[in-house]
């Protein structure tokens, strides 16, 4: 049986660092992991990331529109993967920023795997500072974020860093007071031992049912293009200027003076900037509510 572990969490809370963390940990220990990525929107930026790492057997779910990244979809990767791969044991599942985790699980439990998959568990990453400022979410999202913590088996409490120590204090006891039964772990970029995931989740876990769907979501995407070269402090000015309902945007971007496209990251609020050693594609997908007008203007 090959073991299925799934990381859930919001928007850029730190799932892909977590997975990236987890797949060098199991590498070490001579375990031979695949993953499946559901992105929400059309470019594969973390999957990019993954492929990175070296030869870890990896699929992909892209989909401009929460809607179809159904679980037939999950399915049929899944399936793919199994074919492709036969010496796979364990897999880790990335579900979309923007999903219910029991979503992602519906397909995991397909008859079709009943055999040759064991679902663990759900690891869901919470993102301590955008808790703190939870209240300015929309309160469909707001209720996706505590779906995706109520649901978990274990909590990742991330981006610690970011927050100071009484305030790691109050936002554990609140996510405590969400999901009674699992245990909450302070992380920094993603950073959790995977054999304390492993000894945590030894025991099979029963899916739950959803309670919201995240089919009706208010949420969208649409990709932004950079046809010439950009100084990053504009980008970062451009970002300051932007709504709070941008919650996350990802892609490459000409910058002047620098080789190729940079990776750009952008989550609630903080922007990252990573070289890149191959020339991507000059583009970045942003993902929020209302954000049709949103475009680049230096
Ligand atoms: N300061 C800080 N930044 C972090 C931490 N963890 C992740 N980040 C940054 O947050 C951004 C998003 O991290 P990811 O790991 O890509 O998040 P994600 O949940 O996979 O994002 P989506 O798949 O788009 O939902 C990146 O710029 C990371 O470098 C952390 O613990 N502290």
């Amino acid at each position: 049986m090959i073991d299925v572990y799934l990381y859930s969490g919001f928007l850029g809370s730190g799932k892909t660092s977590l997975l990236l963390n987890s797949i060098s940990q199991l590498k070490t220990a001579g375990r031979k992991p695949a993953v499946l990525m559901n992105e929400f929107g059309e470019i594969p930026v973390d999957s990019d990331s993954v492929a990175a790492t070296g030869e870890v057997p990896l699929k992909e779910l892209l989909s401009g529109c929460i809607c179809c990244t159904g679980s037939e979809k999950t399915e049929a990767q899944l399936q793919a993967l199994l074919e492709d791969y036969e010496d796979i044991d364990v897999i880790l599942i990335e579900t979309t920023g923007a999903a219910h985790p029991v979503e992602a699980l519906d397909a995991v439990y397909s008859p079709l795997f009943s055999d040759r998959l064991r679902v663990k568990g759900i690891v869901t990453v919470a993102d301590a500072l955008r808790w703190v400022h939870r209240e300015e979410l929309s309160p469909r999202i707001h209720s996706l974020m505590l779906e995706q913590i109520r649901h978990a088996h274990i909590i990742a409490l991330n981006k610690s860093d970011l927050v100071t120590e009484s305030q790691l204090a109050t936002i554990s006891m609140e996510l405590a007071n969400l999901n009674t039964s699992a245990p909450i772990i302070q992380t920094v970029q993603g950073k959790l031992d995977f054999s304390f995931i492993e000894k945590t989740l030894a025991v099979e876990k029963q899916p739950q049912q959803p309670i919201i769907s995240g089919k009706h979501l208010p949420l969208s995407s649409k990709v932004i293009t950079f046809s010439n070269p950009v100084k990053k402090s504009d980008v970062e000015v451009w970002t300051a200027a932007l709504p709070d309902t941008v919650y996350r945007m990802k892609g490459y971007i000409p910058i002047e003076g620098v080789k190729n496209p940079m990776l750009f990251q952008y989550a609630y609020g903080m922007v990252n900037w990573m070289p890149e050693y191959v020339k991507m594609p000059e583009r970045v997908v942003v993902i929020g509510e209302g954000i049709d007008h949103i475009d680049w203007s230096s």
